[in-house]
């Protein structure tokens, strides 16, 4: 089942925006600053209601679900989740089962598992780091088990192992069967984790394809004006910027 716009536009914003999202991989969304990326990912998340065109999941208009339909099967991270209560870790969490109103104790536990917060869970979240803070509301996201798992820029406030642990646990999302749609700034993250990379610039989508295709030096160029070329083996892959 796909997520999907079509002749999308939001004034000023977006412009005639037309994919389809497959489910089991992961879809990078990237673009230069104002691009048009959080809002791409807000319509797409039932978020923002678009000023012309559809959204779509599988066959049903998107705007057709109840937000607690939607929310059931859509999870969304924004790029700078504000916390309103200082809850503890292990009950920030379990806010992610109020779209299905059970305790969800299993769900919970695998998604406090695998964001690593075994020893957070019972710390108000006022005291965590702002990596720590960000890999607990993922899980809050994972605990919720949608079958789409739309996050603006999840990586950024993370070191580097934590990173490819995150994207670790996101790959086996999306080896499950679910649609897994990332904003990334950083297109070596897109390049060596993603199987759809979409480009955006100044509201328009220019490319919508495979990484290697997406990022290629022309594209690069083009869209964020650096002269760079990507080294390395397929998964490891670098850019090198020369000029
Ligand atoms: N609520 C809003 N009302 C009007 N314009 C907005 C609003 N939110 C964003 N914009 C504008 O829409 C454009 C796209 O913004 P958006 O936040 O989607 O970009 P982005 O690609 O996510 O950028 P960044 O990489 O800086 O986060 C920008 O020019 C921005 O100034």
């Amino acid at each position: 089942m796909t997520l999907a716009v079509t002749d999308l536009s939001v004034t000023g914003r977006l412009r005639d925006v037309t994919v389809a999202l497959p489910r089991g991989g992961i879809t990078a969304i990237c673009g230069p600053n104002g691009a048009g990326k959080s809002t791409l990912i807000s319509v797409l998340a039932g978020l923002l209601a678009p000023d012309g065109g559809e959204v779509s999941l599988g066959d049903l208009p998107l705007a057709d679900l109840t937000p607690r339909a939607r929310a059931q099967r859509i999870g969304y991270l924004p790029q700078s989740a504000e916390i309103a209560w200082d809850v503890s870790v292990r009950n920030l969490v379990a806010l992610g089962r109020l779209p299905h109103r059970d305790r969800g104790e299993d769900a919970i536990a695998h998604a406090i598992a695998a964001c690593s917060l075994e020893d957070f869970a019972m710390r108000p979240v006022s005291t965590l780091s702002g990596g720590e803070k960000a890999r607990a509301l993922l899980a809050r996201v994972l605990a919720g088990k949608p079958e789409w798992i739309l996050a603006d820029e999840p990586l950024a406030a993370l070191d580097l192992a934590h990173q490819l642990a995150m994207l670790r646990v996101l790959r086996t999302e999306a080896d499950a069967g679910r649609g897994v749609v990332l904003v990334l700034h950083d297109l070596a993250l897109a390049m060596n984790h993603a199987d759809l990379v979409l480009v955006l610039d100044e509201g328009h989508l220019v490319a919508d394809a495979e990484p290697l295709q997406a990022l290629d030096r022309a594209v690069v160029n083009r869209v964020w004006g650096i002269d760079a070329e990507w080294t390395g083996e397929p998964g490891h892959r670098a850019l090198v910027i020369s000029g």
